[in-house]
């Protein structure tokens, strides 16, 4: 009987493909970035011509994604050490780290690059700031030294509605200012509820979040603080007139329904994650808030104009 020959099967994973590359532009959260910067330009006043607006969505995309590759680049260490983080391209040694980074900064250059040429050069500068912001003041500088590095450093992940603005006006004006307050007041509830079941990924691998630092009841008391402030600046477009009635209307339910969220949470002493529904709730319903509040942004402007 003829014998087979052994054939050597190297596993498809060991490769690096387009998959790899995409998943270092952290594509989930880059949806709601791209949805907010969207939004900005949607809600913007005046015209921009629909390829320039496509282009300048796209220029956001693609620098989020890149800042978001240097940040993997530049935590690997860290990612090897968390459930959540280890499969990740770089840790799990299917992307070598100088290809990541050659990737993430000619993505990050064209990005800003194209949006200077074909947009304006308002939106470019704010694009830049935001990229920088994510790699240096919250990944190098923050992330690994303070518990507020997501208060601070969460900045970044702000601009995208001012961004989408600039492009179509050139400008910042109170709109997007309360729109970048907005995200920013938002984003201490999204990532501490969530932090509170990883808790302990993070303390794995010496990242000084909030509940590793300072324990689950500080995290719980902060959120607490925030969901108010989140609401009270929410309702402040509206109050300015400077956005209608869907808008208003949306952003008072969905802060009632955050705070009731919030008030869960504050009231669970749970220390297992096993036992921290309030908090996996709170995460899943802040990522719906921000889409639906943005939606409602839109449909004010387009519906009630
Ligand atoms: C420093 C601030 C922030 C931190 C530390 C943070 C962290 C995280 C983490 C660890 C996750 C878990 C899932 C994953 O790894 O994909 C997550 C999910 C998510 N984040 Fe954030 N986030 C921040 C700000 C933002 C901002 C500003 C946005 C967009 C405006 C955003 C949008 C999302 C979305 C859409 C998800 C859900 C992704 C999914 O469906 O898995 N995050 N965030
Ligand atoms: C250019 C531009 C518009 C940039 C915006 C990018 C952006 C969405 C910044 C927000 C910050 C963010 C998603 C942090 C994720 O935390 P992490 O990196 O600590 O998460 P990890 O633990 O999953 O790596």
């Amino acid at each position: 009987m003829a014998s087979v020959p052994a054939v050597s099967v190297t596993p498809v994973s060991d490769f690096a493909d387009w998959r790899d590359y995409f998943a270092l532009l952290k594509p989930r959260v880059m949806t709601l970035v791209v949805f907010t910067g969207l939004c900005g330009l949607l809600a913007a006043p005046g015209h921009i011509h629909p390829v320039i607006g496509f282009t300048a969505v796209l220029c956001i995309a693609v620098a989020a994604g890149a800042s978001g590759a240097l940040n993997m680049w530049y935590e690997a260490d860290l990612d090897a050490r968390m459930k959540r983080t280890a499969n990740r391209p770089i840790p799990a040694g299917r992307i070598d780290p100088a290809s990541a980074f050659g990737f993430a900064v000619s993505l990050a250059i064209g990005a800003v690059a194209v949006m200077a040429l074909a947009v304006n050069l308002a939106a470019a500068a704010l694009l830049t700031i935001s990229i920088l912001f994510y790699v240096f003041v919250y990944t190098v500088w923050l992330k690994r030294r303070t518990p507020q590095n997501i208060v601070i450093g969460g900045a970044a992940g702000a601009f995208p509605p001012v961004i989408g603005w600039a492009a179509v006006t050139g400008d910042v004006t109170a709109l997007p200012v309360l729109l970048f307050a907005l995200i920013f007041l938002w984003t201490p509830p999204h990532f501490w509820s969530l932090a509170l079941f990883v808790r302990g990924d993070y303390a794995n691998a010496g990242v000084p979040m909030l509940p590793v630092t300072h324990g689950a009841r500080v995290t719980r008391n902060q959120i607490l603080a925030y969901t108010p402030l989140l609401i009270g600046v929410s309702l402040v477009p509206w109050a300015m007139r400077l956005t209608g009635a869907i808008y208003g209307v949306t952003a008072a339910v969905l802060g009632a329904v955050f705070m009731a969220l919030a008030i869960a949470v504050f009231r669970n002493d749970a220390t297992d994650p096993a036992a921290m529904r309030p908090e996996r709730r709170l995460f899943a319903f802040s990522v719906l808030y921000l889409f639906v509040m943005f939606g409602a942004l839109v449909a004010d402007r387009w519906l009630l104009a």
